[in-house]
């Protein structure tokens, strides 16, 4: 589903700079990967470049997709478009920003990603989700009046809504009780193989990530950053 060579992203200039390195990732299809690493060693950054969201310093390969749709060339061109037409269809991102639209219901946050791809806005799985995470009696409400343990249930059904390829989830049990994290880490993993997606899912919560056997991508501090390796 995923496949990545060799790479690297700087935050910051200089000797206050943050290097990322990433040598080697595959993910396959209907496969969650943990990662986990200290606070600070660049998690969130690693999502954000996966998800094209940033420009790799360097990179050998980023294949994603049976089809092998070639993201290389795509992010070493600045191809904006092309990147958010991926963006948009192929990902879905739960990133610690949130990023629920204040003025939409939770219904109409959730809707979002399909009715701007043009797909049917009811979907038996989307339904299914907010059963399983309490959201029903929600719908109706703004974000504004919602707890974050709400808001963040509610951003992880916006980001898989529309079915991408790959989720990103940047540490989507934060707020959540361990009740409700067990829940909504039972939901990726059924999701994620049900759909044939992969997802890559950022935690602090060993426990979790134990409870469901995730393979994890693990970080190891280095002089001026960061390396992530599979965890063996
Ligand atoms: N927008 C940015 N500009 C410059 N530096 C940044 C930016 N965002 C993050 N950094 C720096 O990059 C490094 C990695 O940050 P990142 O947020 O990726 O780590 P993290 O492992 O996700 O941390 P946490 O677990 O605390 O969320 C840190 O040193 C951080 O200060």
């Amino acid at each position: 589903m995923l496949s990545l060579r060799e790479l690297s992203i700087t935050r910051g200039q200089g000797a206050a700079g943050h290097a990322v390195h990433l040598p080697r990732l595959e993910l396959a299809t209907g496969e969650v990967m943990a990662v986990v690493g200290p606070s600070g060693c660049g998690k969130s950054t690693l999502l954000e470049a996966i998800g094209l969201l940033l420009t790799p310093t360097a990179l050998e390969r980023f294949t994603l997709g049976s089809e092998r749709t070639d993201l290389t060339a795509l992010l070493q061109a600045r191809n904006e478009r092309a990147l958010a037409e991926i963006r948009s269809r192929d990902l879905g991102f739960l990133l610690q920003s949130g990023g629920l639209l204040p003025f939409l219901s939770v219904r109409d946050n959730i809707a979002l990603p399909r009715r701007l791809l043009g797909m049917p806005i009811h979907s038996e799985r989307v339904a299914h989700a907010c059963d399983v995470l309490g959201l029903e009696p929600l719908l109706d409400k703004r974000p504004g009046a919602l707890s974050i343990g709400e808001r963040q249930r509610t951003a992880f059904v916006r980001a898989m809504a529309h079915e991408p390829r790959l989720l990103l989830a940047d540490e989507p049990t934060a707020a959540l009780d361990p009740q409700a994290g067990e829940r909504l880490f039972g939901l990726i993993v059924s999701l994620v193989q049900e759909l044939q997606m992969a997802a890559l899912v950022v935690s602090h919560d060993l426990a979790l990530v134990t409870h469901f056997q995730l393979p994890r991508l693990a970080a190891t501090l280095t002089p001026g950053g960061c390396r992530f390796a599979p965890d063996t």
